[in-house]
């Protein structure tokens, strides 16, 4: 096949995240977005290697596994969603399916428990960053997400499922009120325009929300009026704090140059395996509540005994797997490279009354050559692009007796179990946590033991 071609077939299966997988005369062609079963037609639009990509054009033939219809009046457009036609068991098999492959084609001889599903599909997220912006060039303001695969296009998302009706009633309200004014929205690429994100942060738990707008500064805007709106609302959780956040960066991320507190306070709180967490508006926190408890009662049982231990929490954020592990150690220490997660852990350690937890800022890279102490056990929960080659030695050379790795992404775990198992790990047992229901994304968590030497 050439690149420019238009072809057609029908989808084999599904890699991680959303590769559609199609042969066709020995060629293989990834196609985004397809889903297994599907009978698509394709443009090639990369070719190398012997391997071809294709953009999905139009689905000729639905997937069996599509035995419902879409909750959402975005599904399709939006690219939030990618599987809410498949019923929440068949997502879960697929998912646990290539979390599983991944593992197979890098370990052997290791047990894969399964996949658990997060205890609720619907209204699951804590926390949405919406983006302002057109659906098409020069439409009306919409604000909500990306539209799949466009940088620029927003679909404006009042209807989203995933989250509790509270972010549909705050984001109409706040898009309405923008409308009426008529106020622009900052352009990426001319970097003119005053609206740039909404961010909501609601607990699951406290029902406590936060509201942050972000704009430039090159409008004046009075947000009084929009205050009064938003405090008006009939929301099902309680409306703690209204921020106003100034961003003049020329990158399009969700960052602060000054903020104000145009009502209530800077923060909401969440509880999680009995514990509280003071959440302020950037810091990293697990987005669906109910799969984090999931997730991190798994991590605690895959680290076992714990009694008397020193356990390094690598990647700890705002220290989360530290304090539910901190009651059952002899002390948790934590490292982060973002210094406001590491002040909110500290916070948040004091507010659970645990005197056992250490958090130092900084890169994992650097700083555990600072740290005098050696772990007995380590966890490890990486970014997306998993551990840097040069922390993964020296994270293998304390010689710890177990690992357990939490992973967003299996393909970078894969990667990393590589190396562990070529410097004396073997892979005990793996699962998949689904904390994404709807969407292509899973977590995996991995026990490694270190090999007899
Ligand atoms: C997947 S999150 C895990 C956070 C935490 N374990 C939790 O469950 O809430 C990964 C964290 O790694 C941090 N991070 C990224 N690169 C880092 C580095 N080189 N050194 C230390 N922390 C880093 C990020 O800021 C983020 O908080």
């Amino acid at each position: 096949m050439k690149k420019g071609q238009i072809g057609e077939g029908i989808v084999e299966r599904i890699d991680f995240p959303n590769k559609g997988i199609i042969n066709i005369d020995d060629t293989k062609i990834i196609v985004k977005n397809g889903l297994t079963g599907q009978k698509v037609r394709f443009a090639i639009n990369k070719k190398r290697k012997g391997k071809c990509e294709g953009r999905l054009l139009e689905v000729l033939e639905k997937s069996p596994l599509e035995s419902r219809e879409a909750v959402c009046k975005n599904f399709g457009s939006c690219g939030g969603c990618t599987y809410q036609t498949i019923s929440y068991e068949e997502q879960l098999r697929l998912k646990e399916n290539q979390v599983k492959k991944l593992i197979d084609e890098v370990c052997e001889d290791y047990v894969f428990e399964g996949i658990k599903g997060s205890p609720i599909e619907w209204g699951y997220r804590n926390k949405m960053e919406f983006s302002f912006g057109d659906e098409v060039k020069d439409g009306p303001l919409a604000l909500g997400l990306h539209k799949k695969g466009s940088f620029h296009d927003i679909v404006t998302t009042s209807d989203c499922k995933i989250v509790d009706n509270d972010y549909n009633l705050i984001l109409t309200c706040v898009l309405n009120y923008f409308t009426e004014l008529g106020t622009s929205f900052y352009r990426k690429l001319s970097h003119t325009g005053y609206l740039r994100h909404l961010l909501v942060r609601r607990g699951t738990k406290t029902g406590e929300i936060l509201v942050n707008l972000v704009t430039s500064t090159q409008e004046n805007v009075d947000l009084k009026p929009l205050t009064d709106k938003l405090l008006a609302l009939d929301l099902q959780g309680k409306l703690v704090g209204i921020l106003h956040t100034n961003n003049d960066s020329l990158a399009d991320v969700v960052q602060a140059d000054s903020m104000e507190i145009l009502y209530g306070q800077g923060y909401i709180y969440e509880e999680l395996l009995g514990l509280r967490f003071k959440i302020s508006t950037f810091s990293f926190f697990q987005t669906n509540s109910l799969g984090a408890e999931v997730l991190y009662s798994t991590a605690r049982e895959y680290v076992g005994e714990t009694k008397d231990k020193l356990i390094f929490d690598l990647y700890s954020g705002t220290g989360t797997i530290a304090q539910i592990l901190a009651p059952i150690a002899k002390k948790v220490i934590g490292v982060e490279i973002v210094e406001e997660a590491v002040e909110a852990a500290k916070v948040n350690a004091e507010l659970n009354g645990l005197k056992n937890c250490e958090f130092i800022a900084g890169d994992v890279l650097k700083m555990i050559d600072t740290i005098e102490e050696r772990p007995d056990l380590i966890v490890l929960d990486p970014p997306r692009d998993g551990i840097h080659p040069k922390a993964l030695d020296k994270i293998i050379d304390y010689g710890v007796d177990r690992i357990v790795y939490i992973s967003c992404k299996p393909t970078s775990l894969a990667r990393d179990l590589v190396i562990l198992q070529e410097k004396g790990y073997k892979v005990e047992k793996a699962c998949a946590v689904d904390m994404f229901p709807g969407t292509v994304h899973v977590e995996t968590v991995v026990l490694m033991s270190r090999k007899e030497k």
